[in-house]
């Protein structure tokens, strides 16, 4: 039974769903980088928010990891390059939090509009300070919207409901989608030039980090209102310090902050600076949307090998898995075939489907394929990590798919491209979904690859089986099964023989196989 630990606060919804759905889980939440490091290697699973760090230390403890499940939308508490080398999937909930931290922004929004907890701190007090906090309306007021994925377009939707004109920067925001949205599309400094209040709603990457930097905050209206809701690290902490000093801006709602928990920063206690611990996520429906969706994710993960959400693998549906799951274990072996018999001087890998299989989404059978083939790089090698390493090495990887019906219903071919040429394998499926190979290097075989093999080129003539035969009861090697082909009729041309033997292939047999007359290739396989 696969075992998830749930390493943050979560709703119970989801430790509910684990073990409904034949998973076991452990909740065992604030342990120190340390703790978790001691306990991580026990899990298949790890499921978190964004308290839990999963850094490479923690990765290099986590011998059985499979799958990590962020239950909510940002990774950047995961180490994702780390994850993938390991082979371990990582997956989100890009939707289950979205309203929730819209309407967050749109709080704060107003919240700065109407400097409401300062009033709120004042009337308790007991001061009646009605001509101190004197507020704007945003009716008719520009929002400028950095980031209009799924966030920034609800925070849109909701500002033109409150009568707000809304610019939005995005580089990967068309036009259409603008119209759409009902925004106006702008360059980032556009936005700056003409915001009076401006949210973020981007991920933290080397392109946003200090998007809001002192420069850019420069370039924004006097008295305009920032709101972050969404990552620490988009805005320049000190420098917007200095433009509240300096009243450039007349005030910053943050949700968000470079170091979390922020227990000190300059920025408190400065006037019209408000500041929630991010509570984006947090009310009750989004937690529930997203403990549920990220336990029947790793639960699907774990249990049937569907994939959904991940940022480091191809998705894969739960219906989709248990359809590829012969092809992935066809491709594996087509892989590891090739990889055993050309080493490690392969520069490109073409993965051809045709038939039944030229139906099915490519992604998962080339990164079976991938892993099968890399395998003789390392023996740490997944699906996962397949082609994060084939990239890292160079490999030209190309997926052709051919619309043509074959000998077979359903047939995928492997061609290397090595220094000295072009090699290929076919293989297909049998009725009960058995991998087949049909076809080495041209010439035609129907073999299992299955075990300890012997694989051997030889010039056709008589008597050679008779004394290949010899040569292993000689060295006691049982013969499981014997599969032969030839490139042409008649004696005289190219054979292949691909052996299973009960035992593996010792290297004096290898040598002793070698020396036969007519014998031109000799390799000992493993599946
Ligand atoms: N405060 C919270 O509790 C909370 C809750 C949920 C999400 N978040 C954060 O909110 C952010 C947005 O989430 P989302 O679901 O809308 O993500 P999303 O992926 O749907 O949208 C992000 C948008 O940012 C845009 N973008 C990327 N690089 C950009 C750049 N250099 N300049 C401008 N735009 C850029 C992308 O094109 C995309 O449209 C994430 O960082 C997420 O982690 C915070
Ligand atoms: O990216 C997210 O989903 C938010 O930052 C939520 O974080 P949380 O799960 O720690 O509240």
């Amino acid at each position: 039974m696969p075992k998830v630990l749930i390493s943050d606060k979560m709703d119970p919804k989801a430790a509910q769903i684990f073990r409904e759905r034949g998973v076991e889980v452990d909740e065992i939440t604030g342990k120190t980088p340390e703790e978790l490091m001691a306990i991580i290697g026990e899990y298949d699973g790890l499921a978190i928010r964004s308290s839990t760090k999963v850094t490479k230390e923690i990765l290099e403890h986590a011998t059985n990891l499979k799958v990590i499940g962020r239950a909510g939308i940002g990774v950047d508490n995961v180490d994702i390059p780390a994850a993938s080398a390991k082979g371990v999937v990582v997956m989100n909930t890009p939707f289950g939090n979205s309203i929730t931290t819209a309407e967050h922004a749109i709080a704060l929004m107003f919240a700065l509009a109407r400097q409401l907890p300062e009033a709120d701190l004042s009337t308790q007090a007991g001061k009646w300070e009605k001509n101190r906090f004197m507020g704007v309306e945003l009716t008719n007021k520009t929002l400028g919207l950095i980031g209009a994925g799924n966030i920034g377009s609800i925070v849109a939707d909701r500002a033109r409901g409150l009568k707000m004109k809304v610019v939005a920067y995005d580089p990967f925001l068309t036009a259409e989608r603008a119209v759409e949205m009902g925004v106006e599309k702008a360059t980032l400094d556009e936005l700056l030039a003409k915001a009076d209040f401006i949210t973020l709603h981007t991920p933290l990457t080397d392109q946003t980090r200090n998007i809001l930097s002192a420069e850019n905050i420069a370039k924004t209206k006097k008295g305009v209102r920032i709101i972050n809701c969404a990552r620490g690290g988009l805005i320049d902490e000190a420098a917007l310090k200095a433009a509240l000093d300096s009243g450039h801006v007349g005030g910053a709602a943050l949700d968000v902050f470079v170091e979390e928990p922020a227990k000190a920063s300059p920025l408190f206690n400065t006037p019209n600076f408000i500041s929630t611990p991010h509570l984006g996520a947090s009310t009750s429906e989004a937690q529930v949307n997203v403990a549920i969706q990220v336990a029947e994710q790793l639960a699907d993960y774990l249990m049937t090998g569907g994939v959904t959400n991940a940022l480091n693998v191809p998705s894969l549906s739960a219906e989709e898995a248990p359809k590829l799951k012969p092809y992935m274990a066809l491709a594996e072996k087509l892989g590891s075939l090739v990889g055993q018999l050309e080493g490690t001087g392969i520069q490109g890998v073409a993965i051809e489907v045709e038939g039944a299989a030229a139906e099915l989404n490519p992604k998962p059978i080339t990164a079976a394929v991938l892993a099968g083939l890399m395998r003789v790089y390392s023996d740490t090698v997944n699906m996962v990590n397949a082609p994060f390493l084939a990239k890292e090495r160079g490999l030209d990887v190309r997926e052709v798919r051919h619309d043509r019906e074959g000998d077979y219903h359903t047939q995928l071919r492997v061609t290397v491209t090595t220094e000295t040429g072009e090699r290929s394998v076919a293989g297909t499926l049998f009725g009960n979904g058995q991998p087949r190979l049909v076809e080495l290097h041209g010439i035609k075989v129907e073999a299992d690859l299955d075990g300890d093999m012997l694989y051997v080129v030889n010039q056709d003539a008589p008597g050679f089986i008779g004394r290949i035969g010899s040569a292993l009861g000689e060295a006691d090697v049982n013969i499981g099964t014997f599969h032969l082909g030839r490139r042409s009729a008649g004696a005289g041309g190219e054979a292949a023989l691909l052996l299973s033997v009960d035992s593996p292939v010792p290297e004096p047999l290898l040598w002793s196989v070698c020396k036969l007359p007519g014998v031109k290739k000799v390799k000992a396989l493993k599946f």
